[in-house]
């Protein structure tokens, strides 16, 4: 279970993040979106401990991520990308990842294989499209088998192949009772995957609820998200 409670969160003198709440329950794929700039990864590098909020709290199991014992175990995440040095290979920057979180190597070759890298798991990380970047970035977080996952942007530079193959992959996750929280500015294309929605424009959170109750009174999900957004097409 992940929590988000009135977290804000002040850059200079703008407020990015205005008392931002919202809850991602096990079993469940929740989707965090909202148009760039809005605040997704903002409020995900303060629930994974990298940024500290102004005022309110972000925690895993009623925990902040810095005092999870066992990190990995508990919370996959990816920001940004795969987070390897573009010297690395594939195999060798998961195997550091391992190695120093007492995670056993066979976990290397399982997930390379889930996340549809084996075959080019020798070639430097530099060599990678964007889509199998963020594939790399997937497997990091799937390292440590951990019960609950927080991706931000995972969609980004997917094609079509791998936008399916990752909604399949987080259903899979929320369907053996994880909890799986993603980000995007892309709404046709997590939504669908999505049991629950919450929605953030300029710092805020508009809407939460399950695709149909947010959806409700719209033609469709894009109708629904420029209309909560206030994003003009
Ligand atoms: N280090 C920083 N210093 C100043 N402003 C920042 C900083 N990081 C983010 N912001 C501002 O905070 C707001 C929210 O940014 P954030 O990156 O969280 O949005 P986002 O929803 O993740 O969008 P994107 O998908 O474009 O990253 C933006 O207006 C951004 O310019």
């Amino acid at each position: 279970m992940i929590t988000i409670d009135q977290v804000v969160k002040r850059r200079r003198s703008r407020t990015i993040l205005d008392h931002v709440g919202f809850e991602a329950r096990p079993g469940r794929v929740t989707a965090f979106l909202g148009p760039n700039g809005a605040g997704k990864s903002s409020t995900l590098r303060i629930l994974l401990g990298i940024d500290h909020p102004d005022s309110g709290s972000a925690l895993f199991n009623g925990r902040p991520y810095r005092t999870l014992s066992d990190p990995l175990r508990t919370v996959g995440s990816m920001l940004e990308g795969s987070g390897a040095h573009r010297s690395r290979t594939a195999r060798n920057h998961l195997a550091w990842i391992a190695r120093s979180n007492g995670i056993p190597q066979r976990r290397v070759d399982e997930v390379l294989d889930e996340v549809g890298l084996a075959g080019d798991a020798k070639a430097r990380v530099a060599k990678y499209s964007l889509g199998m970047g963020q594939r790399l970035g997937i497997a990091a977080a799937l390292l440590g088998e951990p019960e609950m996952l927080v991706l931000d942007e995972p969609v980004n530079g997917l094609d079509p192949e791998g936008i399916r193959w990752i909604r399949g992959l987080l259903r899979g996750r929320a369907e053996a009772g994880g909890t799986v929280l993603l980000s995007s500015h892309l709404m046709s294309e997590v939504a669908d995957a999505a049991d629950d929605l919450v929605v953030i424009a300029g710092g805020r959170i508009v809407t939460t609820g399950t695709v149909t109750e947010v959806t409700a009174g719209y033609a469709d999900l894009e109708e629904a998200f420029f209309a909560l957004t206030g994003v003009t097409r």
